[in-house]
């Protein structure tokens, strides 16, 4: 291993350092524990495995597939960092490894980035990787892009390869994990479980059980699942024998297993049946249960991938810096041809203070504070303006002849909408909860009037949830109203007036937000 490290943060401290609640005797409300840059990064790297798989196309690509399936490629997802700053999302697909699709979209400019891998990467796309002058190659520390579970020959191969590319490199090829910071994996859960997705469901079938349904998706384990002996094997054999050793072992299945129920919980929010985006459709009354049958596909965009965007979103949201609401945001555009089908990220981003700001320094308090000076509303970047800023590069200028959606976890307010406009943004992605209102130093009334971008707004099945069953419309003026609505809205913050749950942690310097 000379020339490059293994580490293992696994037993660090907290990442970061407790918020500075100068002002916190005065805040009812105060934003959740947060999650860690490191750990976004790795758990976007492993939902991006997830991604929803195109269909092989049978002539070009079952050689590929056939191949694939005697060496035991396993799929794989890549998160590009660039100064701490996602400026890619890649995964496998049917013919290009996740490496290998960053290689061809980033070239050169990957020089100097930090590469997040759901697995550590095969030698052919290591060496490509190496060679663009990455400076840092971190992977989770499961099963390898080449499986060690299937026939051996091929894994043993590549592991010798993979262990001498990392000998003779100059970037860092790590394993990173935090620990979550204290009281994060109960806020995320129970955020999640009254996540404004589950919430719309029960407002319209009180009776339906969101409870079961947040648990029946919750359940899917990265390596974790393997026997504890198999995965030290697996471990010995990608030359990380001192992580098998204990406390280190016990300390690294306890670290993957906290994220691993982390990132189940934050996809079991957004359930995927009984629920979809539906196109809103402009001067035409709602259509009746009976008429409204929207197509499964819109615009090329499944309801999977659909879906897949917006928990990539509510990830980001867990970064946020606003003191009371987290809000996440991705901008994907119709144009590369990896295993994301035909996407090329764009840019993502959550809220929070001008980069590079103590977040202490800025007022904190929303509009019901008295002292309008003492309001955050003129200092928070809104997770959409970050989205647009920080942008993948050059490359990803949005053109007008590629589609670019945008998904968002809150309704984009009056200040958002001529910059989504201004930017080119063909089709949003959101939900409706707070449209319409006027709060003072925020509005959300301009989203309603917006009629040159494809607006698609969540909306649940009624009655039943088949597949045959009609659905109901949503994305309509004043649906929710009067009390009902305004306790709904209240409990539909990430984090309001919780009732147990530690200090909240909070980076005094935030540098190194992702903008
Ligand atoms: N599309 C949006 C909408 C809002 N925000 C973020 O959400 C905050 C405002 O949230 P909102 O719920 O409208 O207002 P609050 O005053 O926080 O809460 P309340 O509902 O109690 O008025 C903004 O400061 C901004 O950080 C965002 O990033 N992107």
């Amino acid at each position: 291993m000379e020339g490059s490290e293994m580490r293992n943060r696994a037993d660090a401290g907290p990442s970061e350092p407790g918020r500075d609640t100068r002002d916190g005797s005065t805040q009812t409300d105060s934003f959740g524990p947060r999650l860690s840059k490191v750990n976004l990064f790795t758990l976007l790297s492993l939902w991006m495995e997830l991604f929803p798989q195109e269909q092989l196309e049978e002539d070009d690509h079952s050689e590929v597939a056939k191949t694939s399936a005697v060496f035991q490629i396993r799929r794989t997802g890549l998160v590009v960092a660039r100064d701490s700053k996602v400026v890619g999302l890649h995964c496998s697909g049917p013919e290009l490894h996740a490496g290998q699709a960053a290689i061809i979209q980033h070239g050169a400019s990957l020089a100097d980035c930090q590469l997040y891998f759901s697995r550590r990467p095969c030698a052919s796309c290591l060496k490509m990787i190496i060679n663009a002058g990455v400076s840092q190659i971190s992977f989770w520390p499961g099963d390898p892009e080449v499986s060690m579970l299937g026939p051996p020959s091929e894994a043993a191969l590549d592991a010798v390869a993979t262990e001498k590319l990392k000998s003779n490199s100059r970037p860092h090829i790590c394993v990173l994990l935090q620990p979550l910071a204290p009281g994060l994996a109960q806020f995320v859960d129970e955020t999640s479980r009254e996540c404004d997705f589950l919430e719309r469901m029960s407002d319209d079938e009180p009776g339906l059980n969101t409870e079961e349904l947040f648990n029946r998706y919750g359940t899917f384990l990265f390596c974790i699942s393997t026997t504890s002996e198999q995965h030290r094997e697996i471990l010995t054999h990608m030359g990380l024998e001192n992580f098998c050793v204990e406390p280190n072992f016990s300390n690294l299945r306890h670290n993957m297993g906290e994220l691993a129920e982390l990132l189940a919980a934050v996809a079991a929010g957004v359930p995927q049946q009984r629920y979809g985006f539906h196109r809103e459709q402009h001067s035409t009354p709602e259509p009746s249960p009976a008429e409204a049958s929207p197509p499964p596909h819109h615009d090329g965009l499944s309801q999977e991938v659909a879906r897949h965007c917006i928990i990539q979103a509510r990830l980001l949201a867990y970064r946020t810096e606003d003191p009371k609401v987290g809000v996440g945001a991705v901008i994907w555009a119709k144009a590369a041809s990896d295993g994301t089908g035909a996407l090329s990220l764009v840019g993502c981003g959550y809220n929070a203070y001008p980069a590079g700001s103590h977040y202490a320094e800025y007022p904190q308090m929303d509009n019901k504070q008295e002292d309008r000076q003492r309001r955050k509303y003129r200092y928070m970047v809104h997770a959409e303006q970050n989205a647009l800023t920080f942008r993948s590069g050059q490359t990803r200028h949005i053109k007008p002849e590629e589609p670019a959606m945008l998904f968002v976890t809150k309704c984009p307010c009056d200040e958002c909408v001529p910059l989504i406009r201004g930017a080119g943004i063909t089709h949003i992605y959101t939900n409706d909860r707070d449209r319409d209102k006027d709060k003072g130093d925020i509005s959300y009334l301009r989203f309603g009037s917006l009629k040159s971008i494809n607006k698609f707004i969540v909306s649940t099945r009624m009655g039943g949830g088949s597949c045959g069953t009609p659905l109901r419309w949503y994305g309509c003026v004043g649906k929710h109203s009067g009390p009902a609505e305004q306790e709904s809205h209240r409990r539909k913050k990430l984090c309001t007036n919780r009732p147990h749950g530690p200090p909240a942690v909070r980076s005094q310097n935030n540098n190194s937000s992702q903008k």
